[in-house]
């Protein structure tokens, strides 16, 4: 009893003693805590006294503005080191920013020239930038660049020698900028992987040191948006990078992205520890200040062109095109799947005889051969690389002067991206999709797994169908829904987000080539024969359902969960059905087979039709049946359907120009005018084609889709754009720019099937 009574009471004085120390570290605490206030009150007033003149605000302090005392140093610098005369949309902001020691997200498109927002402040401040980026190739652009321009850049990558790494840990570390006993020049920029710095305890405690000693300016994170798990390119090694505050507390950091959503950006707070974003027009003395840039950019011309249904006429449209718009100029060329990018490359290279030299780069090119091909792209012995999406993030080759997509991306953010490494510089480039429904087919195996796999696509699909709205109007509507990206992020000076750009496939287009047909009895009698289809045990893809529907190939099915019978008592094959096409459907469709194809996406994407997905051990078959809807308009007989008992079904389709050509005939097309010449003449381009199937011809291009060279046309990242003259364009632009149906976001409906409702 006594000893317990002993205890208690020695626990009650320990109690009493851990209290007062509580005590005495929550006064600390307070005192410490109204001592930081008093700092950043003080730091508040220093930056707004820094910030001369009208930059600063009661409020907090105008980062955009061009009146601190390191702005002419800025200038000065930028003209001397980087050639470069003007900032561009975010630049100078950023730089101030940076300047001024603080954090920052800046999210600038593709192109916009996001380097400059910290090599330039690199060269200003005292220490080292660390520059943490994803690809090696990248890497060694860039170091190559600020070498050239006589910046102190190195890199610490694997292909770096131990003695090398050795040297440039002695020179970040050394007080004295000294190595080897020599005096050496200051580093001012370090580039490594997010990799480096994840796997590397030794690199991590050499920044240490590098911080300690107070000679760590800034860590900048290039695509930053891979920090996130919601984001589309989520990198696990980018995770790590949330020990950089831990680890280095009061080192700034620059996150920088082309493409952030708020819940990307929520996420990328929270990972890399950083405190709220603030505005930058205003910003008080704590928080990350954010920069956003409009992602609208005037000198990319869009274009969406009929592709031929045989492998051999696509390429020859490509060489055709390539010879006859961007000869000897560098381009692009993204294709779905690896052995896609090596086809066309030896292809496009015999086609054009030679003349179009292309290179090769996907995910499984040796690392060596990667950057060989780069350093050759660069020097322009390789015009053209093809490749797989594995190729592009942050290259620096301002002047891409065309991308072509063999097939089309993914999502439309994909797209957006890899159109978007054209004419980084700012001068005109061209961003040519070569789209052809049958390819939806092949895309929706490949996304049926991924989350919002199938959404995605089908928005990509609406904007490939769409041949009325501008390329500009689309992408701002998608991107605001989608990603919540401002409106007046597609706004540039004097033009509003939703005025049309007259510069697009769909702007240059003349109206006359368009036709809307009323298709509701065709899509009746898909439908119907699809339902015959799937009666009888059938399943067809969607390019058999083409074939099925125009009676070619038999019409005949095969029943997947009906018999087989053995030939010769061999194999078994299954047995074919045949489809009485006058009982089903009143006839076969009378539609050409691109119109068919057409029509049958466009029922996908109405829910008319659905999709089935059956993996088999290499890949994934998509097959096409009946959707929810379709028994809306198979309920009535074709008579009813005839005489419009029900509502019309409309689709936008080109007109046809040329007629059907045979095998091995050349038929002239001609391409829309947003491709004019540099001399302002307007083009007719000659594409040979040996495709067996109807050619779409492109669209005829009218007096009116004559494209001007502007006189006064600048290398102006803001004002470098081709305009297209002309009645079209005008009687365009009198339409009602901010139209409700110019605000209508991308939906099932628009401008693909028109359902004309009550
Ligand atoms: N103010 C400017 N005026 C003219 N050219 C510029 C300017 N700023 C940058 N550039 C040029 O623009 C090109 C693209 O710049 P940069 O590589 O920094 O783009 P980026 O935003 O990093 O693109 P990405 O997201 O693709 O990596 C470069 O060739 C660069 O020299």
């Amino acid at each position: 009893m006594a000893s317990l009574q002993h205890q208690i009471s020695g626990l009650d004085a320990e109690i009493r003693d851990a209290e007062e120390n509580v005590k005495k570290w929550q006064d600390l605490r307070d005192t410490l805590v109204n001592q930081r206030r008093g700092l950043v009150q003080q730091l508040d007033q220093n930056r707004i006294a820094r910030s001369a003149g009208g930059s600063s605000r009661k409020d907090g302090i105008d980062y955009n503005a061009a009146n601190f005392e390191w702005t002419h140093e800025l200038k000065t610098r930028m003209r001397k080191v980087f050639g470069i005369d003007n900032f561009r949309l975010c630049q100078q902001g950023v730089c101030n920013a940076n300047m001024d020691g603080r954090d920052i997200v800046c999210v600038m498109p593709t192109g916009g020239g996001k380097s400059l927002t910290y090599q330039l402040p690199a060269l200003l401040t005292s220490g080292c930038t660390l520059v943490i980026s994803p690809l090696i190739s990248l890497i060694h652009d860039q170091i190559m660049h600020l070498q050239e321009a006589g910046v102190e850049a190195v890199m610490l990558t694997g292909s770096v020698s131990k003695e090398e790494t050795k040297r440039i840990y002695a020179r970040l570390t050394s007080p004295y900028g000294i190595s080897d006993g020599r005096p050496s020049r200051e580093i001012k920029l370090l580039y490594i992987t997010p990799e480096k710095f994840a796997k590397s305890k030794t690199f991590q405690s050499m920044l240490t040191n590098v911080a300690g000693a107070g000679k760590l300016a800034r860590v900048v994170i290039d695509e930053a948006h891979c920090v996130s798990q919601l984001g589309h390119d989520f990198r696990p090694d980018y995770k790590k990078l949330s020990l950089l505050r831990q680890l280095y507390p009061s080192v700034p950091i620059l996150a920088l992205s082309a493409t952030c959503p708020p819940k990307v950006l929520e996420d990328l707070l929270k990972t890399l520890k950083l405190r709220p974003v603030v505005d930058s027009q205003c910003a008080p003395a704590e928080g990350t200040v954010y920069f956003t840039a409009p992602l609208y950019r005037k000198n990319l011309h869009y274009s969406i062109r009929p592709k031929p249904s045989s492998a051999q006429a696509v390429i020859k449209a490509m060489a055709e095109y390539i010879l006859e718009h961007h000869p000897n100029e560098s381009g692009i060329i993204y294709c779905l799947a690896k052995k896609d990018a090596a086809t066309v490359a030896q292809e496009l290279y015999e086609t054009s005889g030679g003349k179009i030299r292309t290179g090769v780069y996907h995910a499984d090119v040796a690392d060596s051969d990667k950057e060989n091909l780069h350093k050759r792209w660069r020097k322009g012995e390789i015009q053209v690389v093809c490749a797989t999406i594995a190729f592009g993030l942050g290259i620096d080759k301002g002047d891409v002067r065309f991308v072509l997509h063999h097939s089309m991306s993914k999502s439309l953010e994909g797209f957006y991206q890899e159109s978007g490494r054209a004419g980084r510089d700012g001068k005109d480039s061209d961003c040519v999709l070569y789209y052809r429904a049958q390819d939806a087919a092949r895309l929706s195996g490949m996304v049926c797994g991924d989350v919002e796999g199938q959404p995605k696509l089908y928005d990509m699909l609406r904007f490939a169908h769409d041949l009325k709205q501008c390329r500009k109007i689309q992408f701002a509507n998608y991107f605001s829904i989608s990603s919540h990206v401002s409106l007046s992020s597609w706004a540039t000076e004097g033009e509003g987000a939703l005025t049309r750009c007259g510069h697009c496939d769909n702007c240059a287009r003349d109206p006359q080539t368009v036709e809307e047909k009323d298709v509701t009895l065709e899509a009746w009698q898909i439908l119907r024969i699809a339902e015959a289809i799937k009666k009888g045990g059938g399943l067809e893809t969607l390019n058999k359902l083409v074939d099925l529907v125009r009676g070619a190939g038999g019409a005949s099915f095969e029943a997947k969960t009906g018999g087989r019978k053995r030939i010769r008592g061999k194999c078994k094959v299954p047995e074919k059905t045949g489809l009485d096409l006058e009982e089903i459907a009143g006839g076969k469709v009378g539609l050409s087979k691109e119109d068919t194809e057409r029509l049958l996406v466009e029922l996908l994407m109405s829910h008319y039709l659905i999709e089935e997905f059956k993996p088999t051990a290499y890949s994934t078959n998509v097959y096409v049946s009946p959707g929810p809807k379709a028994i809306s308009l198979t309920r009535w007989t074709r008579d009813e359907v005839e005489h419009r008992t029900q509502r019309p079904l409309r689709c936008h389709f080109l007109k046809k120009t040329s007629r059907k050509s045979k095998v091995n005939t050349s038929v002239t097309q001609t391409v829309p005018s947003n491709t004019a010449s540099r001399n302002g003449k307007k083009k007719t381009n000659r594409i040979t084609s040996s495709d067996e199937e109807e050619v779409p011809s492109e669209q005829d291009v009218s007096s009116s889709d004559v494209i001007i060279h502007d006189d006064d046309e600048e290398d102006n990242w803001a004002f470098s754009y081709r305009k297209t003259t002309p009645p079209a364009k005008k009687a365009r632009r009198n339409e009602p720019s901010t139209s409700a149906a110019a605000r209508k976001p991308l939906n099932p409906h628009d401008n693909i099937i028109e359902i004309l409702s009550d």
